[in-house]
């Protein structure tokens, strides 16, 4: 059977965000949900894949191998729920540097679509900002928004966004899983 896949977005999804972003692992705190969420996926045979901005490392205020760890601390707690992040794509450049994987832009999308053949039309991309939905919409896929992180900000800001609207990462999950 072909996997299905379930785009998510990292900081606000999965896990608490920072407006001084997450530069260590300690920093990084699941949302309350959000494991449990990927373990729910998971078991209903979809696979997780990360879609994720850290303009932190251009911006020098952590460098790959923090961000490595960052991700395998991830990774362990998601174990501990008997979940598994297929793959996580990540955009370490900055604003300014015009860059083709920086969302909105959807580089990270095609690579992924690349890398897994599989076809982005309607797959579903979770996240909690604009430039998230912007990117799904670039490539044809399904953006849904979560009020966690950024989300409440996001649908104030943007009250015609035409997208589904969960409270958080679980009930984004518990949809997608009821769907035939
Ligand atoms: O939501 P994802 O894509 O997983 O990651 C977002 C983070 O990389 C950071 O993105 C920054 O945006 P700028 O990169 O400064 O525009 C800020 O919003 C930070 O608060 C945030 O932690």
């Amino acid at each position: 059977m072909t996997p299905r896949y379930v785009l998510l977005d990292r900081d606000g999804v999965i896990n608490y965000d920072s407006d001084q972003f997450i530069k260590s692992p300690q920093e990084w705190q699941p949302i309350p949900g959000s494991l449990e969420a990927l373990a729910l996926l998971n078991e209903h045979g979809y696979k997780v894949v990360v879609i994720s901005n850290q303009s932190g490392v251009a911006r020098g205020l952590f460098d790959e191998v923090a961000l490595q760890n960052i991700h395998a601390k991830m990774q362990d707690l998601a174990a501990d729920y008997g979940a598994n992040i297929e793959a996580i794509y990540y955009c370490p450049h900055g604003p300014e540097d015009d860059c083709s994987c920086r969302k909105p832009k959807a580089g990270m999308l095609r690579q992924f679509s690349q890398d897994y053949q599989v076809s982005l039309t309607a797959l579903p991309f979770i996240g909690d900002s604009l430039r998230d939905i912007e990117a799904a919409k670039a490539v044809s896929a399904r953006p849904m928004l979560v009020k966690t992180g950024k989300g409440c900000k996001t649908l104030a800001a943007n009250p015609d966004l035409n997208v589904p609207v969960f409270e958080n990462l679980y009930d984004a999950a518990k949809f997608i899983v009821k769907e035939k």
